[in-house]
């Protein structure tokens, strides 16, 4: 069953036609990958997928619901739940306090400065937040600061931010950006185990190391449209993926 269905998403800046006619279909439970060369589009196409942007025209369908005209906060309660590039977090709070504020967020319903400063009393709260600290491997670095965190810890922290909300949905753009190779495979056996909870999955990723480790389904964007689609096997040979990446990446 597709938890995700996007249809004929258009999107321009001024005269330059970021996303033209993009569909996706995502199935649930399932791993899906968006790569492409450099500016084909994927951000921008996980930025209108969460809110940030508003496609021109066209829809999002997530679990049965529009997306469209959602707020971001809304589309999050909803169940969709994205890292970024940058990891975002609060550096100058521990990371118990960085995984505490989704956590009640995702309780109450929206989050509460003063229920967060109350939630040192709160067992239920710091249990659950603890819980997925142990589960991201970071629960001995509970009390350090954020900021001092390795970018690997970082972006494993902003995991545990987001899957503390179980979410149905988790994007993922290049989560492995900027990692050595035992950050990216530390990353890519997590995001694995992740997977074993049915969480389904959307990935912009780079590196075809993590793509080949996790995808079930691969779409190719080139300059705004989706030119290919498959497994990842599939797409590896496929003359018009070669053709996107001459002179870039190579898979
Ligand atoms: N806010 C914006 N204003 C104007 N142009 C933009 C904006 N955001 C993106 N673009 C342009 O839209 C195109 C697609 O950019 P986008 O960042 O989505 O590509 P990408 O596939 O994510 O690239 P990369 O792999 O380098 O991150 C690019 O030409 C980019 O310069």
């Amino acid at each position: 069953m597709g938890i995700l269905e996007v249809r004929d998403v258009n999107k321009s800046f001024g005269g330059l036609k970021a996303l033209n006619k993009v569909e996706l279909d995502v199935e649930e439970g399932s791993v899906h990958a968006i790569i492409g060369p450099n500016g084909a589009g994927k951000s921008t196409f996980l930025n209108c997928l969460v809110g940030l942007l508003i496609p021109d025209s066209g829809s999002v369908n997530f679990d049965g619901n529009s997306l469209l005209g959602i707020k971001p906060h809304e589309i999050n309660q909803a169940g969709v739940s994205r890292v970024f590039q940058t990891p975002e977090i609060f550096s100058d709070l521990s990371l118990l306090d960085n995984v505490v504020i989704p956590t009640l967020a995702s309780r109450d319903g929206a989050f509460k400065l003063n229920g967060w400063k109350r939630a040192d009393q709160d067992s239920e709260i710091i249990g659950r937040a603890e819980h997925m600290l142990e589960d991201v491997g970071l629960i001995d670095k509970r009390n350090m600061h954020a900021g001092s965190l390795s970018r690997g810890d970082k972006r494993r922290l902003e995991l545990a931010m987001c899957l503390v909300q179980n979410p149905k949905l988790l994007l993922l753009d290049e989560p492995t950006a900027g990692m050595s190779r035992a950050d990216t495979n530390n990353t890519i056996d997590l995001l694995k185990r992740i997977g074993e909870r049915g969480i389904t999955k959307v990935i912009i990723e780079h590196d075809m190391h993590v793509v080949f480790s996790l995808a079930d389904k691969v779409s190719v964007m080139a300059q705004g449209t989706v030119i290919a689609e498959g497994t990842p096997e599939g797409i590896k040979g496929d003359p018009r993926v070669q053709e996107a990446y001459l002179g870039g990446a190579h898979l």
